[in-house]
């Protein structure tokens, strides 16, 4: 079975008080079972999140190596010890104004399951490569190779998170056709890369301007899992019903 995910990624925003707040608000809030809350905040703000019943914490980045003289990293075996369950991995941002690519992704990724954290695999096209119509081949090289590291049996650890990059930050959501078309072609390629059962239990979360408008139109999407959320997850009352939308499609 997939899970239903809300995943709100702070990116280099919040303070201890919106942490406190947030943590607050989820630790009130009773969402059913099947529908699982992940914050990634700055890591400096991991430790506020730790030990909030209403929430999971992810880590927005980490090193593919181990250890050793990598000023400024973190390891992925620190952040598990440190208490996250997830790890984002190849966020556009971190393609785009890091250099990272999908060699490096896939190492990440790999590191992530290796050492027991559940890595969301983000992946989408740029406006250019939408326009130019060759998008789907972008996509599906993206999760090719950013999955090829892994056994089969460690896929199940992995969330895919389709963003496309004109969607985010730019309040221009992918409408729930446009998004639903990609995530259905994503699972097609996962089924034929490695299986029916494969493609069927992997959570698959949409992010690109989700907000309390357009939240639950695409997670009523039958390929749709819930959402990776920016802006709009530092944002208590607006994440709050962004994770009752989710709910709503249980
Ligand atoms: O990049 C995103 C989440 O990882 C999406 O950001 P926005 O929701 O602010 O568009």
């Amino acid at each position: 079975m997939r899970k239903l995910i809300v995943a709100g990624n702070w990116k280099m925003n919040g303070t201890r008080q919106l942490a406190a707040d947030m943590v607050h608000a989820l630790k009130e809030t009773s969402l059913p079972t099947d529908v699982s809350v992940v914050v990634f905040p700055p890591s400096i703000l991991v430790g506020s999140f730790v030990d909030c019943s209403g929430c999971k914490t992810g880590i927005q980045n980490i090193n593919s190596e181990p250890s050793g003289a990598y000023t400024g990293e973190l390891s992925a075996s620190m952040v598990k010890e440190a208490g996250c369950s997830y790890v984002l991995v190849g966020h556009s941002e971190r393609r785009s104004l890091f250099g990272e690519q999908d060699d490096l992704v896939a190492a990440k990724v790999k590191a992530a399951v290796g050492n027991g954290l559940m890595p969301v695999l983000c992946v989408g096209e740029t406006l250019e490569q939408r326009e130019a119509g060759d998008y789907l081949a972008v996509i599906k090289s993206q999760v090719v190779l950013g999955l090829s590291r892994l056994s089969i049996a460690e896929l199940e650890k992995v969330t895919l998170a389709y963003e496309p990059v004109w969607a985010i930050g730019t309040g221009r959501t992918a409408t729930p056709e446009q998004a639903q078309n990609v995530h259905a072609s994503v699972r097609e390629v996962l089924a034929e890369e490695y299986s029916r059962k494969v493609a069927d239990e992997m959570s698959i979360l949409y992010g690109g301007s989700v907000n309390a408008k357009s939240a639950g139109a695409l997670f009523a999407q039958p390929d749709i899992d819930g959402g990776l959320v920016g802006g709009a997850s530092l944002k208590v009352n607006e994440f709050l019903t962004i994770c009752s939308a989710a709910a709503d499609n249980v």
